[in-house]
């Protein structure tokens, strides 16, 4: 009999024929049309019952969206690079949403696999040494590359969608495939569980590869989330002849200048880890005018919502106080968030207990002390506990070229087929779980 590890080994060409494809074809958050149309057709051509766009993505709940312009000329670019048209109109003005749902007909709880789509804003290396390249499927996008392995993560749940369909006949309840826009600037969830996707979720589970965990080792209920807000601070001055009266000018370089020195004083708090970045600085438009223009792109984090809520007050005050030095106006506009979030622990222990059995990992935990991320998992997981369902966040370890958001980042795909093997094994065994409502 053809077992479940056969079924998954036999995916093993085509999920690195998908991965590297993704890969090539890296889309920022909120233009992944290209990877949408795919992963929409994928679903169908499986036999699931989709949700798209508009449906699974409430359009005033999302956050850090790119201008019209950014959207309509991306979406070009991504027919250009082989989007389905036949799609694409569901996901057009930046509603890159999937949700799959296989029904059973057997009564079970409803369990979610949630996956992200997008690529970082950077971009990839083009060193002769960094495989992507050296393989010939290094991002062809500037601006956007796969430094997050969420290439691995789309592939991981459209296999996980087919070899479910194949083992169908064993399942009960009904499954759900959450495929995610916008998770980089943590942007996307929020706009997801605003439309309801995950309000009839009874368990539910995230993935992430590596995030720096050993290869063979799995993480069953990651926490070590860090609490975050995204936020664009435009600082606008008085542009002046630089030589002639310079002090008719209102300098908005400096603002934002004196403002990115004094917000990496912040993160200092008794109630743990505390961060504040400055990823981008933009000021001034020539070399002889008083700078009356500059742009911020800031995040700040903590280990929890109320420290990171802590120094968000304390951003605020520093910016304002930046901009008032140098006489010039500021504005803060929100781009993204994610809470800290706790994994329940019945489904993880569930889910520690199937990935022991299963005999694939040389090291199988609850929890690491980690370099910390954020996710914006959080608040679907946030949202199925509230309800009374269960949630966590898997980690799946695996070898690194380099770390997450760095230009020469490369995963070893063999982990791929482990997270769905390990995936497939959560809903072909999810009636031992004892836990469910
Ligand atoms: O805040 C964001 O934009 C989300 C983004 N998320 C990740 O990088 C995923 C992630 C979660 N936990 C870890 C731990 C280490 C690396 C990456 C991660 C981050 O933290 O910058």
């Amino acid at each position: 009999m053809k077992t479940l590890s056969d079924c998954v080994t036999a995916h093993i060409p085509a999920m690195q024929r998908r991965r590297r494809d993704l890969h090539h074809f890296a889309e920022s958050g909120w233009v992944e049309f290209r990877t949408a149309t795919l992963v929409a057709e994928e679903l169908h051509r499986l036999g699931y019952q989709l949700a798209l766009g508009r449906a699974v993505i409430d359009a005033d709940a999302r956050m850090g969206l790119p201008s019209e312009a950014v959207l309509a000329q991306q979406e070009q670019r991504a027919l250009a690079q082989g989007a389905l048209p036949q799609w694409l109109p569901s996901f057009s003005g930046g509603f890159c949403g999937i949700v799959a749902t296989l029904d059973t007909g057997r009564p079970g709880p409803v369990m979610a696999f949630r996956v992200d789509m997008d690529a970082l804003d950077q971009n990839e290396s083009s060193a002769a040494d960094h495989l992507p390249t050296r393989e010939g499927f290094a991002s062809c996008n500037a601006g956007m590359m796969h430094a997050c392995a969420h290439d691995g993560h789309t592939t991981i749940g459209l296999t996980l969608a087919s070899v479910l369909k194949e083992w169908a006949h064993q399942l009960s309840g009904t499954i759900k495939l959450i495929f995610q826009p916008a998770e980089e600037g943590v942007r996307g969830a929020k706009a997801m569980v605003a439309a309801g996707v995950v309000d009839d979720v009874d368990l539910f589970t995230a993935i992430h590869l590596g995030t720096g965990v050993p290869a063979g080792e799995i993480v069953c209920g990651s926490d070590s989330f860090l609490a975050t807000t995204k936020l664009d601070v435009t600082f606008t001055g008085v542009g002046a002849h630089a030589g002639g009266n310079p002090e008719q000018g209102r300098n908005a370089l400096l603002a934002a200048a004196q403002a990115t020195l004094a917000l990496h004083t912040l993160p200092q708090h008794s109630g743990g880890v505390a961060r504040v970045n400055v990823g981008v600085l933009q000021a001034g438009t020539g070399r002889n005018v008083v700078p009356d223009c500059a742009l911020m792109k800031v995040e700040t984090r903590g280990v929890n919502n109320q420290v990171n809520d802590d120094i968000y007050q304390q951003a605020q005050r520093v910016i304002a106080g930046a901009a008032a030095m140098y006489g010039v106006d500021h504005a803060i506009t929100l781009m993204g968030g994610a809470r800290s979030c706790t994994p329940s622990p019945a489904w993880v222990a569930f889910i520690h207990q199937q990935a022991e059995a299963l005999g694939l990992f040389r090291s199988v935990v609850d929890t690491k002390a980690q370099a910390a991320g954020s996710e914006d998992a959080t608040y679907m997981m946030e949202r199925v506990q509230q309800r009374g369902g269960q949630a966590s966040y898997v980690i799946f370890g695996c070898d690194l070229a380099a770390g997450h958001h760095n230009a020469r980042f490369d995963f070893d795909e063999t982990v791929m087929a482990t997270a769905v093997q390990t995936l497939a094994t959560l809903a072909l065994n999810q009636a031992q779980f004892g836990g469910a409502r």
